[in-house]
């Protein structure tokens, strides 16, 4: 392959990641409406931690590094309840 056609794949791997990425986060629009209906607080601190943990163990499942992705997945949280908090 090509320089240009792994770049190619990687713009394409970009896209798909903004796309979950929306995706996650309009479920937490959902979610907002719950919370609210059932006056729970934003932050649930019990479901971060699985979803931590979760992400840790699928990053071992693919061999990448378990600590990046769960950076990446403590800036997916606050952006989420970023969202909540502007939709309640
Ligand atoms: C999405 C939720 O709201 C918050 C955001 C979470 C997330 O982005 O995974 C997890 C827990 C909550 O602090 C939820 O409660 O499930």
């Amino acid at each position: 392959m090509s320089l240009d056609e792994l770049r190619e794949e990687i713009e394409s791997i970009d896209r798909e990641l903004v796309e979950l990425i929306a995706r996650r986060t309009y479920v937490a629009d959902t979610i907002a409406a719950v919370k609210e209906e059932r006056d729970l607080p934003t932050t649930d601190e019990r479901q971060e931690q699985r979803v931590m943990d979760r992400a840790g163990a699928n990053a071992e499942q693919f061999d990448v590094d378990a600590n990046l992705v769960k950076a990446i997945f403590r800036l997916l949280i606050e952006l989420n309840k970023v969202e909540q908090r502007e939709n309640r």
